[in-house]
């Protein structure tokens, strides 16, 4: 029987909404079952972070040569340095069967719906304007005026979810990500579906 392709799955959400927090604790769930993509940066690790493990850093020079061999299947500019996302990686993951994970904010995600018209688009949501002021300032990464800037382009990234497959409010962590899990799960149940094999099933002489 011919293996059905991997899902894309692309985990969006305006800053601060927990996009990291939910994707952290979905791949330290024993029973994941998709294959995260390590995202190509040109910011510098924090501490405790590892190449190869947390990004791929490179420089700023390595990082255009990337975008112009087309290496990226979409990449954005955010907060002063690139992020973008391997093409490699994530079409020979998807050929071998496996779903891949994107976590990228959303003018990746704009990109990654014009290339891949299949991919499953999640938008994470706060419960509230308020609720995500304070997850940024309790974050401490930054300034009041960035935190502004941040909640600003917020209420035009939240008019946007409606172009996305699904949205799930961060609530609580636990739950987003019991979410998600379904959502996945009902995805693979509604492809295959319409997958050739169940129309030949049809011919079977029994
Ligand atoms: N477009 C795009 N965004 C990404 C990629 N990898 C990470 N991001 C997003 O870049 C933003 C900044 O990430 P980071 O510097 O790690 O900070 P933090 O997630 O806010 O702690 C977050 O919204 C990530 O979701 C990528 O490959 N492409
Ligand atoms: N469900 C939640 N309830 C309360 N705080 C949360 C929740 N999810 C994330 N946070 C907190 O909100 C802040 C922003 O989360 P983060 O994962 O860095 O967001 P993003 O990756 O979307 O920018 C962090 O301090 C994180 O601990």
């Amino acid at each position: 029987m011919r293996k059905q392709r991997g899902l894309l799955i692309v985990l969006s959400g305006p800053s601060g909404v927990g996009k990291g927090t939910v994707r952290k604790e979905l791949f330290s769930q024993p029973d994941t079952n998709y294959e995260y993509s390590i995202s190509m940066t040109t910011r510098l690790p924090r501490e405790g972070e590892t190449d190869e493990v947390d990004y791929f850093f490179k420089s700023r020079e390595d990082f255009e040569e990337l975008i112009s061999q087309g290496k990226l299947l979409e990449y954005a500019e955010y907060v002063g340095n690139y992020y973008g996302t391997p093409l490699d990686y994530v079409n020979q993951t998807r050929d071998a069967g496996r779903d891949v994970f994107l976590e990228i904010e959303v003018q990746g995600a704009e990109q990654v719906r014009e290339k891949v018209p299949d991919g499953l688009f999640i938008f994470l949501a706060p419960p509230s304007l308020s609720e995500l002021e304070k997850r940024l300032t309790g974050r401490g990464t930054e300034t009041d005026a960035i935190i502004q800037s941040r909640i600003t382009e917020a209420r035009k990234e939240l008019e946007m979810m409606n172009l996305y497959d699904y949205v799930v409010e961060n609530d609580e962590v636990e739950r987003a990500c019991e979410r998600i899990n379904a959502i996945v799960i009902a995805e693979h149940c509604k492809r295959e579906r319409v997958e050739k094999r169940y129309y030949e099933m049809l011919k079977e002489n029994v």
